[in-house]
């Protein structure tokens, strides 16, 4: 039985593959996350991120491939690891017979790290009412509270899908820049998925890009920012080594590994930000 040490990533997934009912979700994924890492899972609807975190979490197995999780294969995971694991699911909820107070009050009790002066810091900020009925919360409310049920515990991994989609500008910008803080403190590591690329580019610290169950690419942000380029080229030239064409339209080509050296057909190079990316990749 594979055990965690300090040397060990939190997180490894090897050659990953997962279907349903003959169609491909996951196909061969490949990733680490060490400590301090705020990785963003960028994808469009259906791209599989939910089918990795949950296989990540032991709650689908895998068809093929590795993942090792704290450590432990995820299916064997002991409740005591688990407890080390926050997540938060796309669709919630539970609770829905207790008002905020007391459904954060059972859900700590399965957790002896429970932070209460952190869970209180935390209804504050998202202007949570202690005494509303949780079924009377909104989307946003509701969302909230999910994200403090996993995050008071200072869980080693965080496992968010779609944290933000219902929050508001402010609640998202508080909450995500609170997310980098706790990773980098605590030695945590965060995996969440987003739609909102510009949520994603200013907490992340690596982004990784699913299509269609394939891992399109994991780099560090600050790394991709500065070797990503969409290059206009000449008809019929070809991209020197060392370059990755990660799509290409008629003599417009997305690459990753550029280092600023111009080459034979190169017309143009301009940056993208990630949201281009996610165009030029999804056209
Ligand atoms: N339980 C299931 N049974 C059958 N097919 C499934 C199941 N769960 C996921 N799929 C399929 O697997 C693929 C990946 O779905 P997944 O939910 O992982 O995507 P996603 O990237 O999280 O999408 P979204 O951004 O819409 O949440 C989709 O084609 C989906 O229809």
């Amino acid at each position: 039985m594979e055990m965690q040490t300090a040397e060990q990533p939190l997180l490894r997934v090897s050659g990953l593959r997962k279907g349903f009912d003959g169609k491909v979700a996951l196909d061969g994924v490949d990733l680490v996350l060490e400590p301090g890492m705020v990785v963003g899972l960028l994808g469009k609807n259906g791209a599989g991120k939910t089918t990795l975190m949950r296989c990540i979490l032991g709650l689908l197995s895998p068809d093929w491939g590795e993942i090792s999780t704290l450590g432990q294969a995820p299916a064997a995971m002991s409740p005591a690891l688990k407890s080390r694991i926050g997540y938060v699911p796309q669709q919630h909820f539970g609770y829905e017979g207790f008002n905020v107070e007391r459904a954060l009050a059972l859900h700590a009790s399965f957790y002896p790290e429970w932070d209460k002066q952190l869970e209180q810091a935390w209804v504050t900020r998202f202007g949570l009412d202690p005494k509303a009925q949780v079924t009377k919360l909104s989307v946003g409310q509701r969302q909230s509270l999910a994200i403090i049920m996993a995050m008071a515990y200072r869980p080693q991994l965080l496992i968010l899908d779609e944290p933000v989609a219902s929050l508001d500008p402010s609640a998202r910008r508080r909450f995500m820049a609170d997310l980098f803080e706790l990773a980098l403190e605590s030695g945590s590591a965060v995996l969440f998925s987003s739609h909102i690329t510009s949520d994603l580019e200013r907490v992340a610290s690596h982004v990784a890009l699913l299509r269609d169950g394939k891992l399109l690419l994991m780099r560090d942000l600050d790394g991709l920012r500065e070797s990503l380029r969409l290059l206009t080229i000449k008809e019929g030239c070809s991209l020197p080594p060392g370059l990755t064409q990660l799509s290409r339209n008629g003599n417009r080509v997305l690459v990753e590994g550029f280092d600023g050296d111009a080459f034979a057909g190169l017309l143009h190079a301009e940056p993208v930000n990630l949201e281009q990316l996610f165009m030029e990749l999804h056209p």
